[in-house]
């Protein structure tokens, strides 16, 4: 299966994984292996904790050798961003930053006025920047011009486990940049969504809840690694020109069988 590229960086595997709300850091860990995810992404503010679980949360993730993709979760001001960015990039060591800048605290939907402010001093600053943000096309344009090589739309809101909220702007933002790695993050409730969007010829998911939160984290992972596989081989055996793929009605189980 054809690697994704992002700012360089090849990758085998198309999905990334979050690393909160786990039971444990043995599922955690098991997880991660069973989902053949290369790179995670840790919420600095989340796991800051210098105590004995803080640590152990680090160490555990450094010594599974996957790439650390860290996020400005929990941040809502341009200032909090970017200041989460630099302790990140000193503590990992690593240029990437998976920026998020909340708007709407139930929700947890971007900012995106701040967003594209915080990107556009954090690609100044060197960073390599995947923003959180949503399908708006006039969005992603001003965020590709603040030095963004990577969008991360919004399936749905965090933890909703909706699924593609807007199939349509999902599938325009992948017409109007063809040359832009497209990922998406958040909202992804079953593994048939990961299935629709690669279908729909993205490079990659992002997704947390849907397998921390599962009944079998570890099974979960396994199965969302297989939805992607299979979006994936869809979208290469689809016809050359464009297509309505399929797009499954979104199932509910789980959470989002219980309704908002
Ligand atoms: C871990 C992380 O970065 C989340 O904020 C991400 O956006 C995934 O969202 P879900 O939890 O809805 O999969």
């Amino acid at each position: 299966m054809s690697s994704s590229s992002f700012y360089g960086v090849e990758l085998k595997s198309r999905l990334l994984l979050g690393t909160s709300r786990y039971p444990s850091p043995a599922i955690l860990e098991r997880a991660i292996k069973a989902s053949g995810a290369e790179v995670v992404t840790v919420s600095l503010r989340r796991e800051s904790g210098t105590g004995r679980a803080g640590q152990a949360f680090w160490s555990l993730i450094q010594s599974m050798g996957v790439r650390v993709l860290p996020n400005t979760a929990g941040c809502h001001s341009v200032k909090e961003a970017v200041t989460t960015a630099h302790m990140a990039r000193e503590l990992f060591d690593t240029p990437w930053i998976k920026l998020e800048v909340i708007g709407e605290a139930d929700t947890l939907q971007p900012d995106v006025f701040g967003l594209v402010e915080a990107a556009r001093i954090l690609s100044e600053d060197g960073f390599e920047v995947f923003p959180y943000t949503t399908e708006d096309l006039v969005v992603a344009e001003r965020l590709v011009e603040a030095g963004c090589r990577v969008l991360m739309p919004w399936g749905a809101p965090i933890g909703s486990a909706r699924g593609l909220n807007n199939v349509y702007g999902l599938r325009s933002m992948r017409a109007h940049f063809p040359e832009i790695p497209l990922v998406v993050d958040a909202g992804l409730g079953v593994p048939s969504h990961a299935a629709a969007a690669m279908e729909l010829g993205y490079d990659a998911v992002l997704l947390n809840t849907a397998v921390a939160e599962a009944g079998d984290p570890v099974e979960m992972a396994r199965a969302f690694a297989l939805g992607v596989e299979a979006g994936r081989a869809a979208y290469l055996a689809q016809p050359m020109e464009p297509r309505d793929m399929a797009v499954p009605s979104t199932p509910v189980i789980g959470k989002a069988a219980l309704g908002d």
